[in-house]
């Protein structure tokens, strides 16, 4: 799950989109980067690594411009590796564009095939955001026919893009000289934010991002969500203008993002996340009463970072003492976004460590947002029982995740998830807990929902295999699953593009 941010200001945003990032660094930790504008010119540094590891001074006194887009990746699709795939990506045709995605298309090989080969255009990456750019300029291109760029032409290219493109997105983008567009799906999938703040002089300054904590510190208020299907643009100069962009929007965000991905201090599509979590511990304390022997555990506690606010609620709702027995390092990442499951593994060993007297001789219920893998719930219960607690219990804020995700989160295979083929009663075996509770998907639903009414449904995908957008087949799992969606997209490079490819990450440098 990326994190995006955009700033329109009157003054150098360069510090501020670096601050912004560092909001957002839980959505993403394998790559970031900043472009800013001044005149027609952009600046632009990027690369591998986290935001405080990407960006020296030097490369920040470079970001000159009083506007900018941010991004922190967490691939979902590409070469998780590649620092080329870092975002944003730069087009230099029909105007010097460049672009930060959050989110997953689900036909980027169509896509990809129509724009290398009927519209011409070079993708130099197997990223979907570098396709979703090049569709984008060529949709742009196509309105604006040689004339002078106008708000009209953006919006018209937007509603054309959603008309090709399936999948979920949440885009900031700068047009050299003009301004800011942002835009998301027509559902709604990944969040996207606006934010406002008037400068000394009583001038009005713009901010866009996947979630308003960014907004925090900034001095910017969160304003209000960009709408599923709207698309925003923001001159240089300041000016907002706004447009619904698709016929049947609706909004129906990721259920995940609330479980597990945005900051509890993220308010998104009207609902407070840390809210949110906190009405998931009630209703999954309602859970424990029906199914496990509650009268007999002694302690509750949460796996730290995320379950906290849920595992309050449900000592508290409960009646049992709440203590952290987990300790997190602070120095350690998220570990579900890590690539690949030996790094996850290994480091959820040294991001928890146990306070050993919290266990001894006790009944415990550990508390988590979900279980996905099993790699966390895996080593904690263990860690809990060499700790010496007597019988270790584990609830889990979210449903069984039994279906791949295809809208931003890495969870293409099912094989992979320790729900897939188990009984419940045989995932507390796997992880060698004496019983293991899961929120119902309704209830889950109805915590969420009851906090936004306006919110139509959500997608539910990884708990149900019902996707969205409806061109998510078995076929299509089965061809995610074998990684063939993008080695696909590789092949199809014409060898003499592969063979002389200018890449456009020339900045990147991995002195110093
Ligand atoms: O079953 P798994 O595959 O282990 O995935 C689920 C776990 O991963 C996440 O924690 P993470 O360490 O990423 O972040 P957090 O500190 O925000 O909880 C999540 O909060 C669960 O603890
Ligand atoms: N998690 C995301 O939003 C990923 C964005 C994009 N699909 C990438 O892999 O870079
Ligand atoms: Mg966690």
């Amino acid at each position: 799950m990326c994190g995006i941010f955009g700033l329109v200001s009157h003054e150098p945003v360069n510090q501020l989109l670096y601050d912004g990032l560092q909001m957002l660094q839980h959505r993403g930790q394998d790559a970031a980067g900043i472009v800013t504008a001044s005149g027609h010119s952009f600046h632009m540094h990027k690369g591998s690594g986290m935001v405080r590891d990407v960006f020296r001074t030097r490369n920040m006194r470079d970001l000159v411009g009083n506007a900018g887009i941010a991004h922190v990746r967490y691939p979902t699709a590409g070469n998780s590796k590649s620092a080329a795939e870092a975002q944003p990506f730069y087009v230099n045709s029909p105007f010097g564009i460049v672009l930060a995605h959050n989110g997953n298309l689900t036909n980027t090989d169509e896509l990809y095939e129509n724009v290398c080969y009927r519209d011409l255009r070079h993708i130099n990456t197997s990223s979907d955001s570098e396709v979703l750019l090049n569709v984008f300029a060529h949709e742009l291109e196509k309105q604006v026919e040689g004339s002078d760029l106008t708000v009209e032409h953006i919006f018209g290219a937007v509603t054309e893009l959603q008309k090709l493109v399936r999948g979920a997105y949440g885009v900031v983008a700068l047009i050299a000289g003009y301004g800011l567009v942002a835009f998301r799906d027509p559902f709604g999938i990944r969040p996207l934010i606006l934010g406002k703040n008037i400068d000394a002089q009583g001038r009005e300054e713009y901010a866009v991002s996947s979630e308003s904590v960014a907004f925090n510190g900034l001095g910017f208020e969160l304003w209000r969500d960009v709408a599923p299907g709207e698309a925003v643009f923001i001159s240089f100069d300041g000016e907002f203008h706004s447009q619904q962009c698709h016929p049947q929007a609706t909004l129906k965000p990721c259920l995940f993002e609330y479980v597990y991905f945005a900051r509890p201090d993220t308010v998104m599509d009207g609902v407070s996340v840390y809210q949110a979590r906190a009405d998931m511990g009630v209703s999954l304390a309602e859970k424990v009463k029906r199914e496990l022997p509650w009268k007999e555990i002694d302690v509750v506690m949460p796996i730290p970072d995320t379950s906290r606010p849920s595992a309050m609620e449900l000592a508290h709702h409960l009646g049992i003492t709440y203590r952290e027995g987990f300790i997190k390092n602070r120095y350690i990442g998220r570990t579900f976004i890590m690539p690949g499951q030996a790094v996850r593994k290994k480091s959820v060993r040294q991001k928890l460590s146990p306070v050993e007297s919290e266990f001894r001789g006790k009944n415990i219920l550990l508390v988590d947002d979900s279980i996905v893998r099993g790699t966390t719930s895996l080593e904690i219960v263990e860690m809990a029982r060499d700790a010496g607690a007597k019988n270790v219990y584990f609830a889990s804020a979210a449903p069984e995740v039994r279906y791949p995700n295809v809208y931003g989160i890495d969870m293409p295979t099912r094989a992979e998830l320790i729900a897939t083929d188990r009984t419940v009663e045989e995932i507390a075996k796997e992880i060698s807990a004496d019983g293991v509770v899961f929120q119902d998907l309704a209830d889950l639903v109805a915590v969420v929902r009851n906090l936004n009414p306006k919110i139509d449904g959500f997608d539910t995908s990884c708990f149900n295999g019902e996707y969205l957008t409806g061109d998510v087949d078995e076929a299509y799992l089965e061809r995610l699953a074998s990684g063939k969606i993008s080695v696909e997209l590789l092949n199809k490079v014409k060898p003499s593009l592969v063979d002389h490819s200018v890449r456009i990450d020339d900045d990147l440098d991995d002195d110093e």
